[in-house]
Order: C-alpha cells, then structure tokens, then sequence
C-alpha cells in the first residue's frame, strides 16, 4: 500500500468545492485506528431497492451519532448508534483542521473491488441546504468519481489515498453526483468515514 502523492488540491468548481488533504494522518495512525474501526465497529449489510428490486448493499455500513435523529437514504433507514472514543477522537481532529461540527458519521467497509458506492448525492434534507461533508479513507486506496448533473464535461477523478481527507462544500450536493467503482483489481479492504452535521427535523 503505498502512498501516491502528498499533494494538497484545493477544487474551486462551479456549484462545489473539493478539497483533498493527502495526508491527513500519518501512516502509524491511519493503520492504527482502520485496526482498531474494523474490529470495534458494528458493520450491518442492508437491503437496498434499486429499479424495485432488492439487493444487499454492495458494502458494509454503521452509522455513530450525537443525536438520535435517523438517517435515511436508497430506502433505508439508520438509527444511529452512540459514539464510541475512537470516533469522538478523529472527529476532534477533523472539526480543528475543517473548522465545522459533525453530528454523525457514516462508515462505509468496501471489502474488496466487488464493493461499491453507485452514483448518489449526499443530499438528503437532515443534512441541510449547503452541507460539508468531510471524508477520511483507510486501508486501501480507491478512485472516487464525480459529475456535474448537467454540465457534462465537468467530471473528475480523485484517488482517495489512506490517511487522506476529502471535503465536499459549496452547493456541490445539489449539483455533482459521486462515486466509488468496482474494480477488477485484487485489492484489499478500505474503511471510509464520512462526517455530516444532521440537523433535529
Ligand atoms: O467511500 C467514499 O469515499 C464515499 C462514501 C460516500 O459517498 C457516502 O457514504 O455517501
Ligand atoms: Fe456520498
């Protein structure tokens, strides 16, 4: 697993803005806390409706909150579960370096190629109207895709790197779709994070 580059990018899009902190975490600690989130954590795998049939979800996921307000997307709906130390700590450090509160943080367990996050947008109502989402990656690295709805020559590709930060902001939500693909390389498991402020409706 190695890493890819240490190169900060800061995207000014139209309608969004991405920023992406290669190295959030140093090595010891990304490996040290995806040890500590894959045996600690309580994984779920859910059924999910797509053209009105039902799959399982084609990843593992849990969902930590302060609140007891639920969270639901793809027809399911998550109740979360209180944090637990290690989640309040990484939140600590994301809410320094992104200067925002989180309430919540969905966890995503991609545990091998097969496994995926289909084109979607984080933008259910609990989150707001211009949400930040901030998202660490452990373990493996894997390509995250994303698209304007309707300018179709504004798409990009970001390899999420272990230890890295991506922030989602601006009115991105409402006008970008995004993705992690399957892939049919061997690869291994990768732990993702993603922090939300989910507001009491
Ligand atoms: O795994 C990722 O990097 C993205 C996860 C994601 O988009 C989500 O959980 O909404
Ligand atoms: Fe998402």
């Amino acid at each position: 697993m190695n890493r890819i580059s240490n190169e900060k990018k800061h995207l000014i899009l139209p309608d969004a803005e991405v920023i992406y902190i290669p190295e959030f975490y140093s090595f010891e600690k990304e490996r040290y806390y995806f040890k500590v989130l894959k045996t600690t954590v309580k994984w779920q795998q859910d059924n999910i409706k797509v053209f009105g049939k039902i799959h399982k979800q084609p990843r593992l996921t849990a969902l930590y909150g302060e609140n007891n307000q639920t969270y639901s997307y793809s027809n399911i709906e998550m109740k979360p579960k209180p944090f637990i130390k290690v989640l309040q700590e990484i939140k600590n450090d994301i809410e320094n370096i992104t200067k925002h509160d989180f309430t919540t943080v969905l966890l995503n367990l991609y545990r091998d190629g097969n496994d995926s996050n289909g084109w979607h947008a984080d933008n259910e109502k609990e989150l707001g109207k211009n949400p930040v989402i901030a998202s660490l990656s452990l373990g493996e690295a894997r390509w995250f895709h994303f698209k304007h709805r309707v300018i179709s020559n504004e798409k990009y590709k970001l390899l999420l790197e272990p230890g890295s930060l991506l922030v989602m902001k601006g009115r991105m939500q409402h006008h970008w779709l995004h993705q992690i693909p399957k892939t049919k390389k061997v690869i291994d498991e990768r732990i993702n994070l993603t922090f939300r402020k989910i507001e009491i409706v």
